[in-house]
């Protein structure tokens, strides 16, 4: 964090200062060119190493109270090996699970380079003490998770509190460290369908990225709208401006509703126009889905056979 960054995040009054400063969101504009992007075609080569770029940027979710270690080991296989009929489609990048869950994967995508991220801090609503949600990071963490993703506490952005929403964020991450080991990458859940407007979305992005966010991502995908287009340029503009003046890069994950190889390809033209092609690897970009996947692979298949598998095909997501 640049000095400047460093002091505007002293008080809530700075903070204030800072984030309502920034320039304001042209909601028209923001929809256009989402959509204008949206449009774009993609030629079948192109299309090809998209789906497989698109596979390897997923974060395959479950995040169900019906959870369980059965129903999460079959998830881990199939992350870890998408298609067994077929080596050449990539492992995701993560699992996304509760951190109850986390011994579970960990011990099922060992050795295969998927990694495990684990929702934390009372997700997906937050409404619980700083203590808890620092002790829930902390038990993922110490399970074994590589990826925390916390939710911030909307009550208190939407009240003006940015102290308390930067607080929580830096006591999180603090909760991230590991030691003797890499600490945990932090992504920071703004729920952007209840923040309201595009200028929320910019100053949430910011002040998770001033309080020390690895990744940014739009939603839990427990509240709609989720991960919609323009949402996610707003958020690529922010990680894109904010390495602009700090030097330093921020991963996005758009997450909630991302379902179809359209949906995927149309995020992955967003972030080459947008933040640029330095973003378009998993470790700077990731979808969070729960069954994005099937598709992906049905089209892949569909490229490279020129015929869907039957619908019994893959296994269910
Ligand atoms: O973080 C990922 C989301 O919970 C997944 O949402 P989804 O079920 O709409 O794909």
């Amino acid at each position: 964090m640049t000095t400047s960054l460093t002091e505007v995040a002293s008080s809530n009054a700075t903070l204030r200062a800072f984030l309502h400063g920034l320039p304001g969101v042209d909601r028209v504009g923001a929809d256009q060119r989402a959509a204008t992007l949206g449009t774009r075609s993609i030629k079948t080569t192109a299309k090809a190493k998209a789906i497989d770029l698109a596979i390897s940027m997923v974060d395959l979710t479950t995040l169900e109270g019906a959870d369980t270690p059965g129903k999460v080991r079959a998830m881990c296989a199939k992350a870890v090996r998408p298609d067994p009929a077929d080596g050449t489609v990539p492992s995701v990048a993560a699992v996304c699970v509760y951190p109850d869950m986390v011994p579970h994967a960990v011990a099922a995508v060992r050795g295969s380079g998927v990694a495990v991220a684990s929702v934390a801090t009372g997700f997906p609503s937050g409404r619980t003490s700083l203590g808890v949600k620092v002790e829930d990071t902390a038990l993922a963490v110490a399970s074994g998770a590589d990826e925390i993703d916390m939710v911030i506490d909307r009550g208190a952005f939407l009240a003006g509190d940015y102290r308390k929403v930067y607080e929580e964020i830096v006591a999180v991450k603090a909760a991230c460290a590991r030691e003797g080991g890499t600490d945990a990458h932090l992504k920071v859940i703004l729920e952007t369908g209840e923040l309201v407007t595009y200028d929320n979305v910019r100053r949430a992005s910011w002040l998770a990225m001033i309080a020390g966010a690895d990744f940014i991502k739009t939603s839990t995908g427990k509240v709609a709208p989720a991960a919609t287009p323009p949402v996610t340029l707003v958020m690529l503009e922010a990680v894109r401006d904010f390495r602009a003046q700090t030097g330093r890069m921020v991963g996005v994950k758009p997450a909630g509703g991302i379902r179809t190889t359209k949906d995927a390809i149309k995020n992955i033209v967003l972030v080459n126009e947008t933040a640029g092609p330095d973003w378009l690897t998993p470790e700077w970009f990731r979808l969070g889905a729960s069954s994005l996947l099937n598709d992906l692979l049905m089209q892949r298949q569909k490229l490279t056979t020129g015929h869907y598998a039957g619908p019994d095909y893959f296994t269910l997501d």
